[in-house]
């Protein structure tokens, strides 16, 4: 997407179609997106992105429409059942019905957190999303999963509801803290090993671009992993095709899941404050040396994972937790079936299928060169 360039706009077809739109100084992209009888909205936003929400909620106070600013706690802390509460208590009182709307402004977990409020309040309401991380905008805020978490584990509560529109508007990025940036490479990496091998040369063949929110590379890596994402969902939004196919096939939506069975266990174990896109990068390496010694995946590709993921500064290992611990943090991810774990894996590059029941000494080796071992 070179810099010259005007917005990108990719549709996201299906039962509720809507927009994602991709540029620079499109805060005013909003509005419109929330279609002509919407009379108030409700806008959440971590606190500390204020300065972020302001404009959104100026330029829809200009509109004519009633705006209710709903701070949350930062980052992960909004993704309590205790929040959801207090933000279903807000609409409440201020009497918010069917035709009212939300807009979220912030992270992932903003998006998450704000979609849930969206799809239960009233049985669902409009949502327009604002995502201000860079995988925010590559992924959480496209695809309609919401939720949060709950003490068995991440994401275990939440709801498919699809947004009206999603502005991602890479001037938010300037203030975005470097480590956060890195972090949401974990997820344009995670597109490129599942779905686009070019994601993985541009990201390789400038590293310093990828982590640089002026670059066009960056712009660059921001449409195609929201192009891969669209993609899949439009095949399989509520996450079935999978389960469905047996395994044997494309696992549809759970491809998306690359890497995610070891990291959701990962944040757990440390108690969420490790940054969601550094424990995916740790969970693709893991993943990548299970798919190897199960005959998947050549050598070479598996090495890629650490390589290309190192080159922008992810981790790839990690030894805080003991193995019983993830395993069974494990069991309770939702591609789980009973007591068999279930895994995305590669077939080769850009060719994810599922595993189910791998063997317990093949988990313990993968999970020893997760280690460093
Ligand atoms: N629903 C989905 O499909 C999906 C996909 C991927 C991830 N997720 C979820 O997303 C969450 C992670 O999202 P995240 O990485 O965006 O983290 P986050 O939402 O926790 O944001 C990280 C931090 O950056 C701050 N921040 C956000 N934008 C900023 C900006 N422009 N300038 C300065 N600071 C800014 C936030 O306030 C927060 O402190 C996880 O909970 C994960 O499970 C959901
Ligand atoms: O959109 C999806 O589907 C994904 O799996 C994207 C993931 O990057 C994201 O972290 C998602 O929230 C994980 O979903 P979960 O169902 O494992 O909680
Ligand atoms: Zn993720």
């Amino acid at each position: 997407m070179p810099e010259h360039d005007g917005p990108v706009e990719i549709h996201v077809g299906g039962a509720a179609p809507y927009d994602v739109v991709i540029g620079r100084g499109i805060g005013d992209r909003v509005l419109p997106m929330l279609g002509d009888g919407v009379r108030r909205v409700a806008v959440l936003f971590p606190d500390g992105l204020r300065h972020l929400a302001e404009p959104v909620v100026a330029d829809l106070g200009a509109a004519g429409l009633a705006v209710l600013e709903l701070p949350l706690p930062e980052g992960e802390g909004a993704k309590t059942a205790a929040v959801a509460v207090a933000a279903w208590d807000a609409l409440g009182e201020a009497g918010f019905t069917r035709s009212d709307a939300v807009v979220t402004v912030g992270g992932g977990a903003t998006t998450d957190m704000g979609g849930f409020v969206a799809a239960t309040w009233l049985r669902g309401v409009p949502v327009v999303h604002v995502p201000t991380t860079l995988l925010g905008m590559v992924d959480a805020a496209v695809g309609g999963k919401t939720g949060m978490n709950t003490a068995a584990g991440k994401n275990l509560v939440g709801s498919f509801h699809e947004p009206a529109g999603v502005v991602c508007d890479l001037a938010t990025l300037a203030t975005l803290p470097h480590d956060e940036l890195v972090s949401g490479l974990g997820e344009v990496v995670k597109c490129g090993f599942i779905a686009d091998p070019e994601i993985l040369r541009l990201v390789e063949e400038d590293p310093a671009g990828a982590v640089d929110p002026a670059s066009p590379v960056l712009a660059e890596l921001v449409r195609r992993s929201v192009q891969v994402k669209v993609d899949v969902v439009v095949g399989d939004l509520k996450e079935t095709a999978g389960f469905a196919g047996g395994g044997a096939g494309h696992p549809g939506r759970e491809a998306l899941n690359y890497g995610h069975t070891m990291a959701h266990a990962i944040e757990r174990a440390e108690d969420y404050t490790m940054r969601h896109g550094e424990a995916v990068a740790i969970g693709m390496v893991f993943i990548a040396e299970l798919a190897r010694r199960t005959g998947h995946l050549d050598d070479a590709t598996a090495a890629r994972h650490a390589s290309t993921l190192a080159a922008v500064g992810l981790p790839t290992s990690y030894d805080g937790a003991p193995y019983e611990e993830l395993h069974a943090a494990m069991k309770v991810d939702k591609k789980s079936r009973g007591d068999q774990l279930r895994f995305v894996v590669l077939d080769g590059l850009a060719r994810p299928r599922v595993l189910a029941g791998p063997a317990d000494e093949d988990l313990r080796a993968a999970y020893e060169r997760m280690r460093g071992a």
